[in-house]
């Protein structure tokens, strides 16, 4: 599978996110990774539809929405609706983890299930017949800029065997502490779609930044 980068928009500057949007994409992102935190699944409260109505129109690659909020399915038909291409919820947020990946599909848009790193990856394997996306966090969810907890690489290789056996399309996306030190490690446990924040947004030379992540892997 090619190997997809997507901008997480938490790490960009607020004060002109259209820009920063443009930036990236003429950076050559692939997709651009929207983060919605609730405040309550996580601590951190980041934003949500209202700045992504505002905001879509700007983005022109496909919107990779990851849901860190409690009881998602509540929320599949307002992302749906603003233009979502991929909506990736927590395993440990749903109380019907197969009812939310279902909703999504019935919207026409992509599914993807997402595990904090404490949680086994047993919990996800009976989604593996309907996802198209895993998820694997490499930092606690909550927060941007934080260290990769390299325990999660063994995981990643975990995901990588059981996608493997399914011979199902699906993407296994990484979040949380990807740069030039993590990405090759990343993709030899088996990584695929590399959520990048801080390193991307934060670099000089942008551009750059995005040929070298991908040269690295
Ligand atoms: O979902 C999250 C954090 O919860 C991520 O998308 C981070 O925002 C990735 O940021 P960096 O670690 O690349 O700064």
């Amino acid at each position: 599978m090619d190997i997809i980068v997507s901008a997480s928009l938490l790490a960009c500057d607020f004060s002109n996110l259209a820009f920063e949007i443009k930036r990236a994409e003429d950076a050559g992102v692939d997709w651009i990774h929207y983060d919605v935190m609730d405040g309550m699944f996580v601590r951190n409260i980041s934003f949500g539809e209202p700045l992504l109505k505002s905001v879509g129109k700007s983005i022109t690659v496909p919107v990779d929405v990851h849901l860190m909020i409690c009881d998602p399915i509540r929320y599949i038909d307002n992302y749906a609706d603003l233009g979502a291409d991929i909506i990736t919820f927590h395993y440990e947020a749903a109380d019907d983890p197969q009812a939310v990946i279902d909703k999504i599909h019935s919207r026409g848009i992509k599914a993807g299930i997402s595990i904090k790193p404490a949680t086994p990856v047993s919990a996800i394997q009976p989604f593996l017949k309907s996802v198209d996306m895993v998820l694997v966090m490499t930092v606690n969810p909550g927060f941007g800029g934080q260290k990769f907890i390299p325990d999660t690489l063994e995981k990643i290789s975990e995901v990588r065997y059981l996608i493997d056996q399914t011979e199902r399309d699906i993407r296994l996306q990484v979040d949380g502490g990807v740069n030039l030190e993590t990405a090759g490690l990343l993709k030899e446990s088996g990584a695929d779609t590399l959520v990048t924040g801080t390193y991307a947004f934060k670099a000089n030379d942008m551009p750059e930044a995005v040929k070298l992540l991908r040269e690295i892997v």
